[in-house]
């Protein structure tokens, strides 16, 4: 950004603001608070100042949602965030019930439980390349739901106990999710493009009592068997107590495959037989505070951390989100692309809270085109699409114009999120690709807190570049990114920093599976400044738009494609399988020039073991079995040298910064600066692809 700041280019801007829900909710708090809001920026100091407790409490008014019990006090304001303050204590509610059903008033004093309309589609269910369109009801949606719950019921399964899947974003990926919480149980996913050890390393943390699994995929034209990966569950869980079995659900419906030989697993089919019929759904309403969900993160070191979500905090951000920043409604038809991996498969859950219908794509969003793709926006009238930065760059790069190919005239909005959106994609968006109309949101939050830090408004416009704005109720600030220990400090708007929440939030996670003494999760946000929560982006607050823009991560979280891992993913099968290798470090590049991040793994060898084309490949084939095709980094290289603290912890933030191509000042923590000089010649990593070329072509084997 030049010094001067001057305001970035406007594209788009809302035809009426004064009609759009956050402008009324803001009408209404001005009535009965006696405030004189008016903009989008005064509404959101309000909402994390002083009176913060009055914005949630007229939220929780205004979200609709349905709960039981009295609360006395909104939240401790008193309370330091990393004590994890109680909000609402004293309500209870279920993330399925307000999922399935709806309020019958907005009043709360009067609120009874409705069905949402039992004719309406809930759900569509749509397959690689446009194909399998298969719709659900509401009604066929609960009743499916009733029917799964009471055959766990049946089996044993309890509130507080998990249920994971291992699977597709299918109607039974959905309605697995809505039995286990129904009942007051926890749900978690993983995708199926996930390798055994990696699904296992989550499973044995969390216990479930039992794992969904579907038994085929298909992705990228490939249909693959997953009943050798449900095999090896079965026996990775042999030892958990708690684990009763794998449920196999059919990915082609009314074809299960064949499971003779497979241990202590039934199909959907056989598992529903318990329910003996009974589609009557009981909802369980659980504490505020009482987590529904967990989700995986991982970092630097260790097994995934498994980050539990209160019921609560999730339903009152997700009203906050959808309802005000996003305008989700009963018409609305959200198509969000994501796996069940990903954090946003919760979006594309969370928008039926609005009696929206919510589009379950399950593939490659490339196969057999982006056109085919695409062409079910038109088809479904879609709405609302979620996407990333790398499908719209695959757009721009091939040359397609979807405003000219298809009927876009019911999308509203595209978001975007998982990797920075780069102004020119901003410029294309607007000037080639999209109708002028829609308005793009690009957001930024993640996994940690199942929410945003940074989105969009429709009471401002949309630059070029970065989020639109801050999220309401959340206090986001930048800190100093130079000081290093002891309490932070607030910079001015224009300067970059580390992105920090310096206030409680209700979607804070409540806790971290297993970790019994708290010491992971304080570790985990709380450590860099005392009492803040530091998420690990660099950030940067536009001074006259107040846009957020995105500048990296703060620490050595990978991030190729908007896919998000951790580099002790990597490490640990290094350590586990590779004895010749003495250390490593896993970084990812991203240059000014570049569209997307490029993984780099160095390795440092052990002394009389050589460093070889067959140990590259046998690497990237052991990652891509026990994570994903997506965890394979693009670059492996030697090392000698291995930067670390003075402690010999890994130091990879300055890799990463001179690998991208940064001029750096090494931290003065460092034990062995001058191993990072070896790293700069990895900012032209062309040149020394180039160079090996040449040697082996003459025999050498430098590598
Ligand atoms: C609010 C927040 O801030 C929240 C977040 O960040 S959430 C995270 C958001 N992130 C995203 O949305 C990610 C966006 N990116 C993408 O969707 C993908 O990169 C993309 C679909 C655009 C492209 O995917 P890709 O991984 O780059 O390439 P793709 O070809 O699809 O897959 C790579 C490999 O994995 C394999 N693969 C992927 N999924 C698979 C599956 N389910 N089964 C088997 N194989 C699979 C592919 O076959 C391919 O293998 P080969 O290399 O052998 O051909």
């Amino acid at each position: 950004m030049p010094s001067q700041h001057p305001a970035p280019r406007k594209l788009w801007q809302h035809s009426n603001p004064n009609s759009t829900a956050m402008w009324k909710f803001m009408q209404n708090a001005n009535l009965k608070r006696g405030l004189n809001l008016e903009t989008f920026r005064e509404l959101y100091d309000w909402s994390v100042g002083d009176k913060r407790t009055d914005f949630w409490e007229d939220m929780l008014d205004a979200s609709g949602l349905i709960y039981g019990g009295r609360y006395t006090e909104v939240v401790d304001t008193s309370a330091p965030m990393d004590s994890i303050p109680r909000w609402f204590q004293g309500t209870h509610l279920n993330f399925a019930e307000n999922i399935l059903y709806s309020a019958s008033s907005s009043d709360p004093s009067v609120r009874t439980t409705e069905h949402k309309e039992d004719a309406k589609i809930a759900l569509t269910e749509i397959r690689e390349g446009n194909t399998e369109v298969r719709h659900l009801t509401w009604g066929e949606l609960r009743r499916r739901v009733g029917v799964l719950a009471n055959a766990l019921r049946a089996r044993g399964v309890k509130k507080g106990d998990r249920v994971a899947v291992v699977a597709s974003t299918s109607f039974d990926t959905f309605i697995v999710f809505m039995a286990i919480v129904s009942l007051g149980g926890l749900f978690t996913s993983s995708s199926t493009d996930m390798g055994t050890k990696g699904i296992l390393e989550r499973l044995l943390q969390i216990k479930p009592a039992y794992v969904f699994v579907d038994d085929w995929a298909v992705y990228n034209g490939k249909t693959i068997d997953l009943r050798p990966k449900i095999q090896e569950i079965v026996q990775g869980m042999s030892s958990v107590s708690e684990f009763k079995g794998v449920v196999t659900q059919p990915r082609f419906p009314g074809k299960p495959a064949d499971l003779d030989g497979v241990p202590r697993t039934v199909t959907l089919e056989g598992f529903l037989k318990a329910a003996h019929g009974n589609e009557e759904l009981k909802i369980e309403r659980v504490a505020f505070r009482d987590p529904f969900l967990i989700v995986y993160s991982s970092g630097t070191t260790g097994v995934p951390k498994c980050i539990c979500h209160s019921t609560g905090g999730v339903l009152v951000s997700v009203a906050k989100e959808g309802l005000l920043h996003r305008e989700i409604r009963p018409d609305s038809v959200v198509l969000q692309y994501t796996t069940t991996g990903w954090i946003m498969y919760l979006a594309s859950v969370q928008c039926c809270l609005f009696g929206s219908r919510s589009i379950l794509y399950d593939g490659s969003p490339f196969q057999p085109s982006p056109q085919a793709f695409l062409s079910i926006v038109q088809e479904q009238r879609v709405t609302d699409f979620g996407t990333s930065p790398r499908f719209l760059h695959e757009l721009q790069k091939r040359g397609i114009i979807p405003r000219s190919l298809f009927d876009l005239s019911a999308l509203r909005s595209v978001s975007t999120t998982g990797m920075v959106l780069s102004e020119s994609q901003f410029e294309w968006f607007y000037d080639t690709g999209f109708p002028a109309a829609v308005h793009l949101r690009n957001i930024s939050g993640g996994t940690d807190l199942a929410g945003c830090f940074a989105l969009e408004n429709p009471l401002e416009p949309v630059y070029v570049g970065g989020c639109q704005g801050p999220c309401l109720g959340t206090k986001l600030e930048v800190y100093d990114s130079l000081i290093e220990s002891g309490p932070g400090r607030a910079i001015p708007h224009g300067e970059p920093g580390e992105l920090v929440a310096t206030a409680s939030f209700p979607n804070q996670p409540v806790f971290f599976w297993g970790d019994e003494t708290g010491e992971r999760y304080q570790n985990a946000y709380y450590t860099r400044f005392p009492h803040v929560w530091t998420h690990g982006d660099f950030i940067q607050m536009h001074p006259t738009t107040g846009q957020i823009l995105f500048l990296g991560r703060a620490d050595g979280v990978l991030n190729p494609s908007g896919v998000r891992f951790g580099s002790s993913d990597i490490y640990s099968v290094i350590e586990a399988h590779f004895p010749e290798v003495a250390d490593s470090m896993c970084v990812g590049q991203r240059r000014p020039q570049d569209d997307d991040e490029s993984v780099m793994l160095f390795l440092k060898m052990n002394d009389g073991y050589e460093f070889t084309e067959e140990l590259i490949a046998k690497v990237k084939g052991k990652i891509s079995e026990e994570r994903s095709r997506r965890h394979v980094p693009k670059y492996v290289f030697q090392t000698w040298d291995i930067p670390t603290t003075v402690n010999l912890k890994k130091v990879e933030l300055p890799v990463k910064q001179i690998v991208s191509g940064k001029i750096i000042k090494p931290s003065g923590t460092l034990a062995n600066p001058e191993s990072l000089k070896y790293y700069e010649q990895f900012a032209r990593v062309e040149e020394v692809l180039e160079q090996k070329r040449k040697d082996k072509a003459q025999g050498r084997s430098r590598l």
